[in-house]
């Protein structure tokens, strides 16, 4: 076994030490919010010819302040073809190709026109190019667009989908298996008879992991029995198999022992982290398996630092684990401890405020909390209006 209570940053980077997912090619509507598992070059020019970018009048800016003879029409996506000759325009509306032979466009709300002859009742354009949005002033066929490892957010997929990609190469999408153990646990929806509790870890664990690009099956609860834990583990088809609960040390925690029965590496167990000391990773197979503690807060926050963490890396995230800002503390905070603390925090005008209490049973605290101040190992007392980091939830 590896030594007790490894750090925060070391168990991160063992968790994080394997390669991503495969790429698979999929349409533009499935690739959003993942990451692309190639670099990326443009098909296309944008605009692909000179556009007009207002409704008006194309022109030679020579023959400025006009008059015109009106020659035509063009519009977005029927181009006119001739050659605008010398005093001649052409209507034109936004969008529409530029004529050969016009280089400056002006604004229809500048003109009047009558009986085929336009003319300006204003100054008109300031400038020769005027309104027009020369072709590839957006991108050019050829050029790079965006590198491997980028996340496709909508703007992103508007630009591929631009540029003429229909399909995307990405990084497969995590299946992360969700199993809750503990005899005193049942379903939501369920009057607990005395004793029992209701597992609520389930729910918050699979909407947090599935935001987080995961495809989630919650297999829902698992008894205090070794039998029945070994074989739910075992026929659990996933990458990810993340269990809630028994990873302490009590005569009824048996994620440990079970796994350690099947035959699992480990990778490591008890973290200096808090809340979420008995943390637990490893691999069964070929698949990781994470041991997140009961404790509701405990299993959320473990979740945040490292099942999200795996997820986004698998997704072929280059920057996976969570993002960190600092604040001002708004109320003075104690010396910590050797085991890094995450406190659930609310954020204002003023800075940042720490929850009066830190039980990590408490969800109404969780669920009212916007950030975790992430209080170092050994950290000094902090006094208000001190810088701490955080990380929003
Ligand atoms: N002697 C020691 N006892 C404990 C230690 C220790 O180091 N020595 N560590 C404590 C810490 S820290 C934590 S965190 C807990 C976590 O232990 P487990 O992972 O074994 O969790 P359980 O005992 O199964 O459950 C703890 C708590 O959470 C409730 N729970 C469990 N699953 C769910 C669920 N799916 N939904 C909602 N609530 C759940 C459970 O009923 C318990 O109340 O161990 C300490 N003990
Ligand atoms: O770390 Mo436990 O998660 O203190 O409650």
């Amino acid at each position: 076994m590896p030594p007790e209570r490894l750090s925060v940053d070391a168990a991160q980077a063992r968790l994080l030490a394997t390669p991503p997912l495969p790429a698979e090619t999929v349409p533009l509507a499935d690739a959003a919010n993942r990451v692309l598992a190639a670099d990326l070059a443009f098909r296309l020019t944008q605009p692909p010819f000179a556009a007009s970018a207002m409704d008006g009048y194309a022109i030679r800016w020579q023959d400025m302040p006009g008059p015109w003879s009106v020659v035509g029409e063009a519009a977005a996506g029927h181009p006119w073809t001739g050659m605008l000759g010398p005093h001649e325009g052409l209507r034109i509306f936004t969008g529409a190709p530029v004529p050969a032979g016009a280089d400056t466009v002006i604004v229809q709300e500048d003109t009047h026109s009558s009986a085929g002859t336009l003319t300006l009742t204003r100054s008109g354009p300031a400038h020769a190019g005027a309104h027009i949005r020369p072709a590839g002033l957006d991108f050019a066929a050829g050029a790079p667009a965006l590198p491997a490892g980028t996340r496709l957010t909508p703007a992103r997929l508007g630009l591929l989908a631009a540029g003429g990609h229909a399909t995307l190469p990405v990084h497969c999408r995590p299946r992360v298996t969700l199993i809750a153990t503990g005899d005193e646990l049942v379903p939501p929806g369920t009057t607990p008879a005395p004793g029992q509790i209701i597992s609520s870890n389930g729910a918050m664990l699979a909407a947090l992991l599935t935001a987080t690009g995961a495809i989630v099956t919650d297999a829902g609860i698992v008894a205090d029995d070794r039998e029945t834990l070994a074989q739910a583990l075992q026929s659990a088809d996933a990458d990810i198999l993340v269990t809630i609960g028994g990873a302490s040390v009590g005569d009824h925690d048996l994620i440990h022992p079970v796994l350690t029965g099947l035959g699992a590496r480990l990778d490591f167990w008890k973290l200096a982290l808090k809340p979420g000391k008995p943390l637990l990773a490893g691999t069964l197979g070929g698949t990781r398996v994470i041991g997140l503690p009961g404790n509701p807060v405990s299993a959320f926050v473990c979740a945040l630092l490292f099942v999200a963490p795996l997820i986004r890396h698998l997704s072929g995230d280059p920057h996976p684990l969570p993002f960190t800002e600092t604040a001002r503390l708004t109320a003075p905070l104690p010396a910590n401890g050797d085991r890094r603390d995450h406190l659930r925090a609310t954020l204002g005008p003023d800075g940042v405020t720490p929850a009066p209490r830190q039980d990590s049973s408490m969800l109404t605290i969780l669920a009212t909390a916007d950030a975790l101040i992430v209080r170092p190992e050994n950290a000094p007392a902090a006094g208000i209006g001190e810088a701490v980091h955080i990380i929003r939830l």
